[in-house]
């Protein structure tokens, strides 16, 4: 199978070579690696021979793939994507952008939770394979035991959304707030005489001057937060928000009767794990240890963490979960409202099954159809 990878440099892209290359992908296909920058130059070390890069806005170069995997993001879809079909391109478009999501002619992939929906639509001949939001695809790996024994009958999710999802420049500022706080009271921190209030007090000055780096969130997000991901869309809801409930839905392949998923998406400081506190009405009470069964055997990366103080502070953090596949959940109990109202919270790292990790294993199912 010819593969064609676009995007491959990419924060996004580059977590996506270092999982195909653990798991020995390249192995099993023919990859072809595209630029929309550096045309003829040389293609990332992969332990195999490649050919020169080839121009990603080639249709002609493109066409000549079986599959493309794009990490591009969503204007080179919008760009690319319709000028391949109209040239008769009729390979197989795995997306990690949000851009062909919602298209009736796209599944939104996550295996371990919805591989009956990909079978069932390879077998229909659909051709467009798009990975889902980062929350929303952390959310169901945590999840997942519940949402496919139908036991959810309705879902809030508020979460805590790492630095990552808006960006490598974005992860960088974050770093540099933190820099420019901490000098701003170095010396009054090192002077074990200092009155807390004074250093908080030239802390929250340094971090309302103009001198402050926000070029890339707006505002400061070290020491603060943002309650907003992505665009208003003017009702009163984020995009983020949104996609909760469409993007739920339509992975578990029941857009025609939704679950209803809503909640409050907010930025927090953490490098590339998301964090989501999620409160779940079940359709009927079922006990506690049950629950914990069910999550733990939904797939091989959720991990049931028992709610205890040590443990949920030793496993249950964006620090703990960093640059692993482990989806935790934990601080599982029954609400005061009744024996149907679960909380619960999850971590997962955004960059792995939040984005990388689905696009290359529907590359394995497409390779076991
Ligand atoms: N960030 C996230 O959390 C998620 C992102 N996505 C999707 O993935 C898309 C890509 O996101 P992301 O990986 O964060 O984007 P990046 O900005 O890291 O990379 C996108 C492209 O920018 C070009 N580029 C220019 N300068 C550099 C450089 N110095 N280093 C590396 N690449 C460079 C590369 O293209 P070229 O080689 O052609 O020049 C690269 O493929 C997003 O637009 C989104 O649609 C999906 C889920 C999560
Ligand atoms: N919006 C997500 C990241 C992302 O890229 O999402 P999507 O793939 O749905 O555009 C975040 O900021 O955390």
């Amino acid at each position: 199978m010819r593969v064609g990878l676009v995007g491959w440099r990419g924060m996004v892209g580059s977590v996506l070579m270092g999982r195909m290359q653990q798991e020995r992908d390249f192995d099993l296909v023919d990859p072809v690696f595209f630029t929309t920058s550096q045309v003829g130059g040389k293609g990332p070390a992969i332990g195999k021979d490649v050919p020169p890069l080839k121009d990603a806005k080639s249709i002609d170069d493109l066409k000549r793939m079986d599959a493309v995997i794009s990490c591009q993001g969503g204007d080179y879809t919008g760009e690319i994507y319709p000028k391949l079909r109209a040239a008769g391109w009729n390979g197989y478009w795995i997306d990690a952008a949000s851009a062909l999501r919602m298209a009736p002619d796209s599944v939104i992939i996550l295996d371990p939770v919805n591989l009956d929906v990909i079978r069932d639509a390879l077998g229909r001949g659909v051709k467009n394979y798009i990975g889902g939001n980062c929350t929303v695809s952390l959310m169901l790996m945590a999840l997942g035991g519940l949402f496919q024994r139908g036991l959810v009958e309705w879902m809030t999710a508020m979460t805590y959304q790492a630095a990552s999802g808006a960006g490598a420049q974005n992860m960088r500022e974050l770093l540099k707030q933190m820099g420019a706080a901490h000098a701003s009271v170095k010396p009054l921190l090192d002077d074990p005489a200092s009155a807390i209030l004074d250093i908080d007090r030239k802390l929250a000055d340094t971090m309302r001057s103009s001198g402050f780096p926000t070029e890339h969130f707006g505002v400061p997000l070290a020491g603060s937060l943002i309650p907003w991901i992505d665009k208003d869309l003017g009702n009163g809801q984020s995009r983020e928000e949104w996609k909760g409930m469409a993007e739920t839905n339509k992975i578990l392949g029941r857009e025609a009767n939704p679950i209803p998923v809503d909640g409050v998406c907010v930025r927090v400081g953490a490098m590339r794990c998301h964090s989501q506190a999620l409160t779940i009405k079940l359709t009927q009470d079922v006990p506690l240890d049950e629950i914990r069964m069910m999550l733990a055997t939904a797939n091989d990366w959720v991990k049931v963490i028992p709610n205890e103080r040590e443990e949920s502070m030793r496993e249950l953090t964006p620090t703990a979960v960093t640059g692993t596949l482990s989806v935790p959940i934990g601080r599982l109990r029954k609400l005061p409202m009744g024996g149907q109202y679960l909380a619960a919270f999850t971590v997962g790292d955004q960059l792995l099954w939040g984005a990388a990790e689905p696009l290359r294993r529907m590359l394995r199912i497409l390779l076991e159809h």
